[in-house]
């Protein structure tokens, strides 16, 4: 199998599919048969919706999940908000239309998942269910015993760039290792554990509107891209605690609480619908390009969307990957040409580099990250464009080894404090070293020499 990233099966089991309504019990019988809210449900369990959509929305879109658990959610003591200066959550942004770019990320940073989410930019409110958030992660520590998380803002897709993510949920467990993504749909509880103590580190998108969908496939087909067999989803999986404190963390219009209770959040026996949390491989994922020639616009290769339903076409945030793959177009400059964008294109690199831009000490680099906001001029940077302005365009795999990827959204991203200085990880010099030294190679015919 060429394109997988991972040949040796890992120690969870999943169910596959995207949006398919599925079910699954640890214990045979856990499921009502034939309805979903019994007068006494199996083994004593209670059972539980989380609607993941409004009632009333279009059958294609409407998700929901019912679990059948040890003890309700709602039994658990009061919110509290969490009073910290620092756990990462700004809500202040900063509208900055200059080019900016990162240089990688601290990898060791003693804390945990929960306050290790740094927002580096975004737009909109949660509380209007409107905008998106775009976080780096780092953590050295798993999350303590007997805490759990959720996320009540939106739906968080993460993508480690390293370290491997040990994510138990209310709907089961999953393993994510950097070259994977995965999605943890808002409302769902669970929790972060790290793996041999490995530090963690990568990226994470939050989209207040609505949820990811696989991209509209048109003229390519009924295949291609990210296919939805390859997305993976937990089975049931519950432990019993009825006996130790548990403290609940919740993000809540980017504010964090947290709320004691006396069971684990974790006790669901058995579930079905179609909201539930999922993971995908970026190396299945099936990439189209060009076979003649010129260079296609990127959206060709968004592996997951979130639109918005008043402007078809128009997302508020694509998911899109640069993998391996073979560049054969003919009498082509092969990267994406300069260009300017309506949407904003944040960027990172998961690892290898990145054909538009230079690697090395300075440049786009894996860990690092680069923000082109609405219409900030951005391509290739010199050396790139002399490069490919002058390569012998025989076919050529490219991205060997490389992993970049953009979160690209219809709205103008504004910059938190953390993103343009705290982290101090920003690059003065980028748009000067990218793109200053330009040379003015017009050479028109001689009758318009002047
Ligand atoms: O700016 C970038 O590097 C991202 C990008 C890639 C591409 O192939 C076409 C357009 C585009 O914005
Ligand atoms: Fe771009």
């Amino acid at each position: 199998m060429p394109y997988t990233t991972f040949e040796i099966p890992e120690k969870y089991t999943y169910q596959t599919g995207f949006l398919s309504n599925l079910e699954t019990e640890a214990i045979p019988g856990a499921l009502p048969v034939g309805q979903n809210s019994p007068q006494k449900c199996p083994y004593g369990l209670y059972a539980e919706k989380i609607s993941g959509t409004a009632f009333t929305a279009p059958r294609w879109e409407n998700q929901q999940t019912w679990v059948y658990r040890i003890i309700p959610s709602a039994s658990h003591a009061t919110f509290a908000p969490v009073v910290s200066t620092d756990n990462g959550l700004e809500t202040k942004l900063n509208y900055v239309p200059d080019q900016l770019r990162w240089d990688p990320f601290d990898l060791n940073i003693d804390v945990d998942w929960i306050h290790g989410l740094n927002m580096v930019a975004g737009a909109g409110d949660p509380a209007l269910k409107n905008g998106v958030a775009y976080y780096i992660y780092g953590a050295t520590r798993s999350m303590a015993d007997n805490t759990a998380y959720y996320d009540a803002d939106g739906d968080m897709l993460i993508v480690p760039q390293e370290g491997t993510l040990d994510i138990q949920t209310e709907m089961g467990r999953l393993l994510v290792r950097p070259n994977e993504i995965c999605v943890l749909p808002r409302g769902i509880r669970y929790r972060v554990d790290l793996v041999d103590e490995h530090p963690i580190r990568g990226y994470a998108l939050e989209i207040y509107n609505g949820h990811f969908q696989l991209p509209e496939l048109g003229p390519i087909g009924s295949n291609c891209l990210a296919n939805a067999r390859d997305f993976q989803i937990p089975v049931a999986a519950y432990s019993r605690d009825t006996k130790s404190n548990w403290l609940v963390y919740n993000k809540f219009r980017g504010q964090l609480f947290q709320a004691s209770q006396t069971h684990t959040p974790f006790d669901v026996v058995a579930w079905e619908g179609r909201y539930y949390p999922y993971k995908y491989d970026l190396g299945r994922f099936n990439t189209i390009g060009t076979i003649s020639y010129d260079h296609p616009d990127p959206s060709l290769n968004t592996v997951l969307t979130a639109t918005t339903n008043a402007h078809p076409g128009t997302a508020i945030a694509d998911f899109v990957i640069f993998p391996p793959r073979w560049l054969v177009a003919e009498d082509t400059f092969r990267p994406p040409s300069y260009h300017r964008n309506c949407m904003s294109e944040f960027m990172g690199l998961i690892q290898g580099s990145y054909i538009a831009k230079e690697g090395g000490k300075g440049g786009f680099q894996a860990a690092g990250a680069s923000l082109h906001n609405c219409m900030s001029s951005h391509g290739p940077d010199r050396a790139a464009f002399d490069k490919a302005s002058n390569e012998e365009l025989a076919p050529v795999k490219v991205g060997l080894g490389s992993m970049a990827f953009m979160f690209e959204s219809c709205y103008m991203v504004g910059i938190t404090d953390w993103g343009l200085t705290k982290c101090a990880k920003r690059q003065p010099g980028y748009s000067e070293e990218s793109w200053g030294a330009l040379q003015d190679q017009f050479c028109p015919p001689p009758e318009h020499n002047s």
